[in-house]
């Protein structure tokens, strides 16, 4: 009787033993349907002998083995996929199976043999139409999809959809199976290179197909890295290898989508968490079998079973959204350079902002770096000016300072777009009792409600808790005693549309750029010159490409420098340069106006002097003398309950526990700064080590000893970003 080793994509549980039947074959890789107490689970059979922690199994004996259900008719997972499996489930002390689900996720293997119904909008008004009717109608716009695609894209329940079936507003499509994608040109419409990109992308050209080698791509924005390494793309399409690139939203697929059609004649396969259920099962199974050569999507594509891998490019690679916060807390950066590595392929890393763990990688030698410091066909980059708020206040209730209103008038005179930045979504950020002094917050979150006032309500940034707008102080009880504080973008959208009632606005974030259909909208818009200024958070940022915005204001340059973590500099300064870099891009030269109360700090003065090497040498520095990633270690350990005493108890119980060793230091465990979250109470614990310390064995065998009641949830995060 034959023996395997099958990990389930479950995350509770390792990786168990099941029968084989004689007959069957079903080699390590194999996805199986296997039996679970009365369940049928989907698995992939490992390989015996594995040296991964997290596959560590307790044999049972012979007369206890089930048989497995059968096999599905796919290509195993190969070697190369087993091995990053369990290299991020034993890097971020995660359960394989919950790795496994991300590489095949269930929609995978779903039957597709049978015609797929989908439902899209009528254009018919329903008799009789709800709030939740128009709002579900509103949203679904042309999309079409399954009732849980559609339930997902509206926010409405399941119940709402099928009411307006029955109502005549939405119909029934019926879809037939698989179309295999087409196939890119990579002759379709090659650019004419510049010199320098000519050099750097005859480099990647010969490192496709020459085994593993991570680039770093460090170019000034509109220096034409995605040109650079499209040719690398054209490259592998030429060798019959698949590419993947990821870029760190969804909100940029779309610009992307559009502009590697205009290169290779047709779409490349796209994977995120927009796709529909359709979408998703033929996108994977096109990836598995190898017909997609491209694909483009978020992080999670990088898990995919690429049947032939030749390339990965991770685009704006500095960016902490590849960072992945719930769940298994990878990063995706990090992950993708495993993945190169395993299945011998070269990486490129591009960024005009490198993270300094790259740079640290370049100085040690692991990577190669290339550089474009030039932008493309005499682009200039654009003259940074700090505007000092203390000598330029705004008018009172205003966050516009004289001198960025004179260069908006400028611009507006002359026609020209401006792109006004401020991380912050909705209104403002804070609603607060003039009376009493209440400060408005979520019941579930340590955290204020911020008022969204084009949707009427408050909400919950990290929960999504919403509630109208109350009129009474819901302490004090008085009436129309509630003040906004502070601004949102929302907010400095009015102040534009009151000072220059005849100008264009657009609001640029998450709440309005929901779909990728509404983000290439608003690309649409700019690129027509139907919008003359852009108020936007992050998502305005990077990636886009507009040649006619010449002027970028950054409302506060100073918020990203107060939450003092780690990388608040670093990342204040990325998140500036990159938006800086969004203007001029064209023939005419671009200017950007940072406000800021502290002109002085080297942040500020770099941008200004354009010095981005002396920023990094002194963050480097600083790093080096605190031995602080990527020159030590962290991880750290979340520990949250319902159940505040309980919460508490199991922090400290497992503070205690923590070994002694001199390369480690443990710090905590403290409430956490998000003391509840989702109504769960958090604390945390920080584990410092030295770069060469084995933190993760340690912390294995360290939190394996301990032990702690179900509705405890502890959750480990190797390498934070976040520390909060
Ligand atoms: N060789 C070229 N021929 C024609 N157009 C080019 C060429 N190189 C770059 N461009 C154009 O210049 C613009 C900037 O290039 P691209 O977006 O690739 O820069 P980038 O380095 O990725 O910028 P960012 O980091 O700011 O996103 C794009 O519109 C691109 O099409
Ligand atoms: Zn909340």
């Amino acid at each position: 009787m034959a023996r395997i080793r099958v990990l389930l994509t479950n995350t509770a549980l390792g990786p168990l033993d099941y029968r084989l039947d004689p007959g069957i074959e079903a080699p390590p890789g194999t996805l199986v349907e296997v039996p679970l107490g009365p369940r049928r689970m989907l698995g992939c059979v490992w390989d015996e002998g594995s040296e991964s922690a997290a596959m560590a199994a307790e044999s049972v004996g012979d007369n206890r083995l089930r048989p497995i259900f059968g096999t599905y008719p796919m290509p195993p997972l190969p070697l190369e996929l087993r091995r990053l499996i369990e290299w991020t489930a034993d890097y971020y002390l995660a359960p394989a199976g919950a790795v496994l689900r991300m590489v095949v996720p269930g929609v995978a293997l779903r039957d597709g043999g049978r015609p797929i119904i989908e439902y899209r909008a009528t254009g018919t008004t329903p008799p009789r139409m709800t709030p939740q009717r128009s709002e579900a109608l509103e949203k679904i716009g042309e999309r079409q999809g399954s009732l849980r695609d559609l339930a997902d894209m509206s926010g409405a329940s399941e119940a709402v959809l099928r009411g307006l079936i029955k109502a005549g507003a939405l119909e029934a499509i019926a879809l037939s199976p698989d179309v295999p994608p087409p196939l890119p040109d990579p002759a379709f419409a090659p650019p004419a290179l510049s010199e320098e990109q000519a050099a750097a992308s005859a480099t990647f050209r010969s490192a496709i197909n020459a085994g593993f080698q991570p680039f770093l791509l460090d170019g000034v924005t509109g220096s034409g890295k995605t040109e650079v390494y499209f040719e690398a793309v054209a490259e592998a399409i030429r060798q019959g290898k698949q590419s993947v690139i990821l870029l760190p939203e969804i909100a940029l697929t779309e610009p992307m989508l559009r502009r590697f059609e205009a290169r290779f004649g047709c779409a490349p396969v796209a994977w995120h968490s927009g796709l529909r259920q359709t979408e998703r099962r033929a996108n994977w199974r096109a990836i598995a079998s190898g017909e997609a050569l491209v694909t483009i999507g978020a992080r999670s594509a990088l898990f995919l079973p690429y049947a032939n891998l030749g390339l990965i490019v991770v685009d704006e690679a500095h960016e902490a959204s590849f960072k992945q916060e719930d769940g298994v807390h990878y990063h995706a950066r990090d992950v993708a350079v495993m993945r190169a590595k395993f299945a011998d392929v070269p990486i490129i890393l591009a960024s005009a902002t490198p993270a300094i763990e790259s740079r640290a990688q370049v100085e040690a030698g692991r990577y190669r770096e290339i550089q474009l410091p030039a932008r493309f066909g005499g682009a200039t980059l654009p003259a940074i000016r700090a505007i000092d708020l203390r000598n330029d206040p705004p008018d009172r209730g205003a966050w516009i300072s004289p001198p960025l209103v004179a260069e908006l008038s400028e611009r507006l005179e002359r026609g020209e777009q401006s792109l006004l930045f401020l991380n912050r979504r909705g209104y403002a950020p804070l609603t607060l009792c003039r009376t009493c002094g209440h400060r408005i917050e979520c019941p579930n979150c340590t955290a204020w409600m911020v008022e969204h006032r084009l949707a009427r309500r408050l909400s919950c940034h990290h929960c999504g808790h919403v509630m109208p707008p109350p009129r009474l102080c819901p302490e004090c009880q008085n009436e129309d005693t509630l003040v906004a504080c502070g601004p949102g973008v929302e907010r400095v959208a009015d102040e534009v549309k009151a000072r220059w009632p005849e100008a264009r606005t657009a609001i640029v974030t998450s709440d309005t750029l929901w779909s990728p259909a509404r983000a290439a909208e608003f690309v649409e818009h700019m690129e027509a010159g139907m919008i003359d200024i852009v108020i936007g958070t992050q998502l305005v940022t990077k990636g886009y490409h507009f040649p006619n915005l010449t002027l970028v204001g950054v409302i506060d340059a100073d918020i990203g420098l107060s939450g003092g973590d780690l990388r608040a500099s670093e990342r204040s300064f990325q998140q500036i340069a990159q938006v800086a870099g969004r203007a001029g891009r064209g023939d005419k030269p671009g200017e950007v106006l940072i406000q800021t109360r502290q002109p002085e700090a080297p942040v500020m003065a770099a941008l200004i002097a354009g010095d981005s090497a002396a920023f990094y040498a002194a963050e480097t520095e600083a790093r080096k003398d605190a031995r602080m990633p990527p020159y030590g270690r962290l991880a750290a350990i979340i520990i949250s309950s319902e159940d505040a005493v309980a919460a508490e108890r199991a922090a400290k119980a497992i503070g205690a526990a923590a070994p002694d060793s001199p390369d480690m230091e443990v710090w905590g465990p403290v409430p956490a700064p998000l003391a509840m979250l989702r109504g769960r109470h958090r604390h945390r614990l920080l584990v410092h080590a030295a770069r060469n310390f084995p933190l993760q064995k340690v912390m294995r065998e360290w939190l394996g000893a301990c032990e702690w009641p179900a509705k405890v949830r502890v959750a480990v995060d190797v390498d934070p970003y976040s520390f909060v």
